[in-house]
């Protein structure tokens, strides 16, 4: 399929620009010469009100739009919240679509989740395996509302005949992440809690879980460039899976950052909390051969996210949302 590149010069709506996704898609599209960006804060523009996205697009009325506005957290947060997980993330996604789609927007690119997919699904996950089996409980209040987004672009293509597209990015970390204690995802929640327990000289750390289940990690600016890179190549309403291709053990994924923090204290295990899903490796050969790579390794990615966390940690502006 051939797909005009985009125009540089349009305006391009970046929802959810204040987050860990949002901010770095933001920051790439500056990088890539885009000048006329279009941001607002929650405040705002609230997404889940309707009236009010509407308004939005008919003022802004952008060219292209990348969905990374969401209600977005851990598994632990997922487990106790799931009714704000669905409602939230069905309405911020059905207004934003539906908006766009009134208001003549020509390219939109809707991120979902690896979570979508089923918890026992065959490994590496294709995106065929979408909806052939059972979710994992801790979150499939948010992966039915990030199916719904999937089915919800493929019904406006075929309805309106947009160029509206849909990404499957795997776990993700860097700066501008959320390290809520309770709600973040592992990476920051095990970041701050190692470097505390560094500071403080604490004998141990809790990991939660058992430490089996594994997880793939990508650096965000990794998943900024695919974003670009998918809204210039691909135009089709399947879904396309964004990762590195390789994961490891939480069990290790732990002692990695506790090695990158400088922490020597034990590792101790709360079985008490979930392990979710024992494995989410998604396949990548479609946007492989749409010419896209992931290019941060983990220690590298890790590294630089530990660094960056400890600027916020002196500065007291750590997320912790
Ligand atoms: N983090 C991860 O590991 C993964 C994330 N994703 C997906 O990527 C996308 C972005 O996630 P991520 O960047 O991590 O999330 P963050 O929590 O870091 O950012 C979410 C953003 O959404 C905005 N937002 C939330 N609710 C509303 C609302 N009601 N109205 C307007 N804006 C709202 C927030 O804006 P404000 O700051 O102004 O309140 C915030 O900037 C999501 O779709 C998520 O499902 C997919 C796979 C993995
Ligand atoms: C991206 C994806 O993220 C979520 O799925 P998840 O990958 O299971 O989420 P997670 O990153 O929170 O946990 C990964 C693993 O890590 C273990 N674990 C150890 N110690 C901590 C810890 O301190 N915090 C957290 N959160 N987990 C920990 C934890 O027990 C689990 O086994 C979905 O809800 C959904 O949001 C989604 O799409």
């Amino acid at each position: 399929m051939s797909i005009a590149p985009l125009d540089r010069s349009a305006r391009t709506y970046v929802a959810g620009h204040r987050g860990l996704v949002g901010g770095a898609v933001l920051a790439h599209l500056q990088a890539e010469g885009f000048t006329d960006l279009v941001t607002a804060t929650s405040a705002e523009v609230d997404l889940r009100d309707r009236g009010a996205v509407e308004a939005f697009f008919d003022r802004e009325r952008p060219a292209t739009v990348v969905l990374a506005a969401a209600k977005v957290g851990g598994i632990l947060a997922n487990a106790t919240y799931p009714a704000d997980f669905f409602s939230d993330n069905i309405r911020i996604q059905t207004n934003v679509l539906d908006a766009a789609a009134a208001t003549g927007t020509e390219r939109l690119l809707f991120l979902g989740s690896s979570c979508i997919y089923p918890k026992f699904a065959e490994q590496p996950i294709r995106e065929d395996s979408l909806l052939t089996g059972l979710l994992e409980p801790t979150n499939d209040a948010y992966a039915i509302a990030k199916i719904a987004g999937v089915l919800q672009v493929q019904a406006l293509r075929r309805q309106h005949g947009v160029h509206y597209i849909s990404a499957m990015p795997t776990n993700l970390y860097g700066p501008g992440d959320n390290f809520n204690p309770e709600g973040s995802h592992v990476l920051p929640g095990l970041i701050r809690r190692f470097e505390a327990a560094r500071l403080d000289g604490d004998p141990t750390v809790t990991v939660w879980g058992t430490g089996t289940p594994r997880r793939e990690f990508l650096h965000v600016s990794d998943l900024a460039r695919a974003c670009v890179h998918l809204l210039e190549n691909y135009d089709d309403g399947a879904p396309v899976n964004i990762g590195v291709g390789e994961d490891l053990p939480i069990a290790e994924l732990a002692q990695l950052v506790a090695d990158t923090v400088g922490y020597t204290g034990e590792l101790v295990f709360d079985t008490t909390k979930p392990d979710g899903t024992p494995r989410k490796l998604l396949d990548v050969s479609t946007i492989h051969g749409l010419g896209w790579r992931a290019e941060i390794g983990l220690r590298e990615g890790l590294a630089a996210t530990v660094a960056w966390y400890r600027e916020q940690l002196a500065a007291g502006t750590v997320r912790a949302s």
